[in-house]
This record gives C-alpha cells, structure tokens and sequence, in this order.
C-alpha cells in the first residue's frame, strides 16, 4: 500500500480552504502536509487545525508556498485567478499535482495553466461535485436532442453575495456542454449581458444570468425554452464539503498519473459520456 498523499493547501483561510483543511482529516489516504496563504494575510502563523475549527493539529499556516512544495505529493487550491497560475508554475516546478477549482480564469490565464501541466498532473474544474459533472452530461445530451430553432438554452446561477466573478465557473462549464450538444462554440454565441432594448432573442444563443446574494453556496439550472414547455436540468449545493469531497477525490486519482490537464470529468469516468 502505498504512502498517505501529502497534500498542501492553498487559500486555507478561504471558504474553500477551511472546508478541504476538515476533509482532510476524515480521508483515508490523505494527509495535510503544508497550508499556505498570501503573504500579510491574517492567517499567517496561525494553526491550520484552529483554522477551520478542527483545534490544534501541528500545521502553522505559511506564505511560502515553495518550500511546502518541495517535499509535497499534491495541492488543493481554491484562491484567485493569479494565485492559481502562481501555484500552476510552481507545482510543474515540483512534478507534483495540482487540483484547481479556481474559477474567473481568462483564456490566458487558461494558456499558463496548460503549459504548467506539460509537468504537473492538473485537474481543473469550475465544479468538482459529482453532481454537477453529471448534470454536464445530460445538459450536452439535451442540447443535442433539441433544435436549436425551437429550443433556446439559458443558463441561471446564483451565489452568495461574496462571489467575485460571474458567470460562475459552473455556468461557464454547463454552457460550454450546451455548446458542444449543439456543436457551437461558447465564446461566440453566448449571452452574458441583456439591458436595455436588445430587440429580440437570436436563435442559437446560449445566454446567462447571475443573481447574488446571502448565503447561497451555489444553485444552477439550464433551462431550454421550447413553444408551450419548458424543461430544467438544476443542481443545488448544500454544503461546501461536496465540493472540497470532489477535489480530494481529484488529487488521490491523479497522483498516478502522467503530466497533462484533465478534467473532473476525467476523473469521475464520465469524459467518454460527454
Ligand atoms: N471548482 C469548485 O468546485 C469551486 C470553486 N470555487 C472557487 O474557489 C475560489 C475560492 O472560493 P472561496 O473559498 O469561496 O473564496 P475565499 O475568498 O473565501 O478564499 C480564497 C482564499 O484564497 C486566499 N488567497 C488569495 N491569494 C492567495 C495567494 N496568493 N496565496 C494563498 N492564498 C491566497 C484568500 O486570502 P485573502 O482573503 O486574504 O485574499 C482567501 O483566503 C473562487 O474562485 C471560487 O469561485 C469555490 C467553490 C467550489
Ligand atoms: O464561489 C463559489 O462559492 C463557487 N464557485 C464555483 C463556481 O464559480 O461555479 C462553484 C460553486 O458553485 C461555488
């Protein structure tokens, strides 16, 4: 059997963070190696057990992701766009793994992510819930089965009132899977934005709306609108930890694989069905 998975977590003062420092504890085969956040940051010093209300467990929270790097199996990261590329180039320096549930990447943001997985074994997604990744599935096969004449796609998200950036990572992904049920591609048929006169509704549009506010941890539909019916495909997340339950689940599964960038979709079986 082979040795307990050193894993550094990155953001651990974050939602995301606490909830993968708690996780952590009750996953067989996993270990908590390092927990990192930015430089100045409140945490810094502190107990990551304290943390996330675990009490204390040894680990002090640090601002030097290198040396928790160094020694390390793999990286959970839910932080920023620029700290995510940051921790791309410096897991491809290590050949470690590194999961990323960062969401509001730009494309090239995307691009420096890549080229970090030509060494590090990456897995990127805007949802690591079962759940969602299924949900992309079904969403792509509806697309497929429904004209986009008769049919029109929307996508609704809403999240709590701290969420930085919208559309949501999980929009994004459950639009992208509509695109490519209707063999389009996302960026030049989406609609992010509606206000004002925007005369009528293109046919093969696939459009978005963002509602904020609460406490909401995450609520998706994708609707498709026909003559006289409706049909909804939703997910609800109820807690964090389904999502923080996906991530692990995403570093054991990659830390015997080769270098490259794969997807949730990948490690829950479900890339052939998509
Ligand atoms: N893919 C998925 O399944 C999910 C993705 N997410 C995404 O994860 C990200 C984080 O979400 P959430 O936890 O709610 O956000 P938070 O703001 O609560 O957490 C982010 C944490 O990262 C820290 N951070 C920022 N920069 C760095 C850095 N350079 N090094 C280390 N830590 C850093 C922040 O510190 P400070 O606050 O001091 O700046 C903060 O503690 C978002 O992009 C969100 O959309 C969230 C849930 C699920
Ligand atoms: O910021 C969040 O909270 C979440 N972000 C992800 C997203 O952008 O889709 C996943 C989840 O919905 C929670």
């Amino acid at each position: 059997m082979s040795a307990a998975m050193k894993l550094v977590v990155v953001g651990a003062g974050g939602r995301m963070g606490q909830t993968v420092l708690r996780l952590i504890q009750e996953t067989e085969g996993a270990v908590l190696h390092a927990a990192v956040e930015r430089p100045g940051s409140p945490a810094i010093g502190k107990d990551a057990g304290e943390l996330a209300g675990l009490g204390s467990i040894g680990v002090p929270v640090s601002d030097d992701p290198l040396a928790a790097f160094v020694h390390a199996d793999g990286v959970i990261d839910f932080t920023s766009p620029a700290a995510s590329v940051e921790y791309a180039g410096l897991a491809a320096q290590a050949r470690i793994v590194h999961v990323v549930g960062t969401t509001g990447c730009t494309a090239e943001d995307d691009a420096k992510i890549a080229a970090a997985a030509r060494h590090a074994r990456i897995v990127k997604s805007g949802n690591m819930s079962l759940g969602v990744n299924l949900l992309s599935v079904l969403v792509k096969q509806a697309a497929q089965a429904l004209d986009a004449a008769g049919w029109d796609i929307e996508v609704l998200e809403m999240h709590h009132k701290r969420k930085v950036d919208a559309p949501s990572g999980t929009a994004l992904l459950l639009g992208r899977a509509a695109a490519e049920g209707r063999g389009i591609d996302l960026a030049t048929h989406s609609v992010r934005v509606r206000d004002g006169h925007t005369g009528p509704r293109e046919d093969g549009s696939i459009g978005f709306a963002t509602l904020r506010g609460g406490s909401v941890i995450g609520e998706h539909s994708v609707l498709f609108a026909g003559e006289g019916e409706t049909i909804t495909l939703s997910h609800s997340a109820g807690d964090r930890s389904l999502f923080a339950r996906g991530a692990l689940r995403a570093a054991l599964w990659a830390r015997d694989k080769k270098p490259g960038l794969y997807s949730m979709l990948d490690v829950l079986g479900l890339s052939s069905s998509i």
